[in-house]
């Protein structure tokens, strides 16, 4: 039965929540016993107003459309941070110092070799497999390899892990893309910054001295900062149920990429590519948006669970890729024009308005990819590696909590009632 129940947080004002409730509880229901999960019983598909944990990592308020990663807004941290900076503020809580920042970019940059054997795995794929297919299957692998740091128990091994994961992932995703080209893979450069290096290993040749250009490294940077962290999204929940089964590190991050690749999230930005493709032409924009209001097909990089307001994310993507495109020679670009119509459109026609559809970061993210030369393909890749501190981040908060339990969704039941075994003979 649903009901109106006094919820009361520790230090909080009780408030008023209507609650389903399994079985007649207390009208005033302390929330912790809520987490509990005494006596309440809640269908939520989707999760769309289940808290399914406390969180100190991300806050997004999405009516505002702000987002703040433990507490400093993004617009800030992509103007000023940079990526690694951005990481050890998602796992230790606070900007590092400089001693911190140094100590830190060291131990990143140990750890992002792969066993030699792990080249050998590569070669067992077909070249023509998506390389997010590829990444599930190497990041998991990585537990085979890395035998010293599965001991979730012990915080040595739990930091060890994390370094792994984030020094790991832009040599392992810059492999995905060789392996799939038929090109030699390129070792990394320690001289380069972690994006410099990612690029690097991407697209030197072994005859000519790679030269990054700080514009596109910075846009690429930018990027990484955009989709550290994004609070409780499919993929981290998906990281964090992996992991409150005691699984090891590895295995859950694999766990989340899995997640990632599916278009309604971080596939999106392939999706938007193919989308811009498939309607081609500005003057196939109005009948491209006539089929997405009739249900036909939904506008790719639109929409979000949570804001109802326009993504911070894709305005700094936005102006990511004007910047990005300018660079590069390519303001006339296209598909960057495709992609404001269709924007202009969205923002003033009244389905998407009164839908509160605006732009997502996925929007404009590929086509700055695409400018940087990474093939359509590989964008969730990218996506997987940014996030990948986003899902540690969360992975630890949720080990180091001693409240944390195996994460364990309840169901309706819609099935047959009870019936009796017929032999085949009967049926
Ligand atoms: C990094 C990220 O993961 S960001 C998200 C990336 N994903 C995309 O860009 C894919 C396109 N967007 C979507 O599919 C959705 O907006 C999601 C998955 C992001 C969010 O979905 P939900 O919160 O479950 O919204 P839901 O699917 O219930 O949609 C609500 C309404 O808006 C419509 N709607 C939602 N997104 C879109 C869209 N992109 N295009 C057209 N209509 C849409 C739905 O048809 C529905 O309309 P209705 O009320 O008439 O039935
Ligand atoms: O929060 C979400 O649901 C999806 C998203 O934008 C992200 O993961 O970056």
């Amino acid at each position: 039965m649903i009901k109106n129940a006094i919820l009361t947080i520790e230090g909080q004002e009780p408030f008023e929540m209507p609650v389903l409730s399994g079985s007649l509880g207390p009208d005033v229901i302390d929330i912790h016993k809520l987490y509990a999960g005494t006596n309440m019983f809640m269908f939520d598909p989707g999760f769309t107003s289940t808290a399914s944990c406390e969180s100190k990592i991300t806050f997004i308020d999405g009516e505002k459309g702000q987002l703040y990663y433990r507490g400093y807004p993004i617009e800030q941290l992509a103007e000023y941070s940079d990526y690694l900076e951005t990481c050890y503020l998602l796992i230790y809580g606070e900007l590092p110092d400089a001693v911190e920042k140094q100590k830190f970019e060291l131990g990143v940059l140990r750890h992002n070799m792969v066993h030699e054997q792990l080249t050998w795995f590569f070669r067992g794929f077909r070249r023509d497999a998506h390389p997010m297919s590829m990444m599930v299957g190497v990041v998991g692998a990585l537990a085979a390899f890395y035998q010293d740091s599965l001991d979730i128990n012990n915080p040595d091994h739990r930091r060890i892990a994390e370094y792994r994961m984030i020094a790991k992932m832009p040599t392992l995703a810059a492999m995905c893309y060789r392996y799939s080209k038929g090109l030699p893979f390129n070792y990394p450069r320690n001289s380069l910054s972690y994006t410099g290096n990612f690029m690097h290993m991407m697209f030197a040749k072994p005859t000519e001295d790679y030269v990054v250009n700080p514009v596109l490294e910075r846009a690429l940077d930018r990027i990484f900062i955009l989709h550290a962290d994004h609070e409780q999204n499919a993929s981290t929940s998906t990281v964090r149920l992996a992991g409150s089964s005691g699984a090891n590190p590895f295995a859950c991050i694999a766990a989340g990429i899995a997640c990632l690749w599916g278009p309604a999230h971080g596939g999106a930005n392939e999706a938007v590519l193919k989308m811009l493709d498939e309607i081609g032409d500005v003057s196939r924009v109005e009948e491209f948006m006539q089929g997405v209001k009739e249900k036909r097909y939904r506008l790719m990089g639109f929409g979000h669970r949570v804001y109802k307001n326009m993504d911070p994310r894709a305005k700094i993507m936005k102006q990511t890729c004007d910047e990005v495109l300018n660079e590069l020679g390519l303001q006339d670009s296209p598909k960057f024009k495709l992609a404001m119509a269709l924007e202009k459109i969205a923002l003033e026609d009244s389905y998407f308005v009164e839908r509160k559809l605006y732009p997502n970061v996925d929007f404009y993210s590929g086509i700055v990819l695409s400018a940087l030369g990474i093939p359509v393909a590989m964008f969730t890749v990218l996506f997987a590696l940014a996030r990948t501190v986003g899902w540690v981040s969360h992975w630890h908060e949720m080990i180091a909590d001693p409240n944390q339990k195996i994460g364990r969704p309840r169901q309706l039941y819609t099935g047959s009632g009870r019936r009796d075994y017929l032999s085949v003979d009967k049926r």
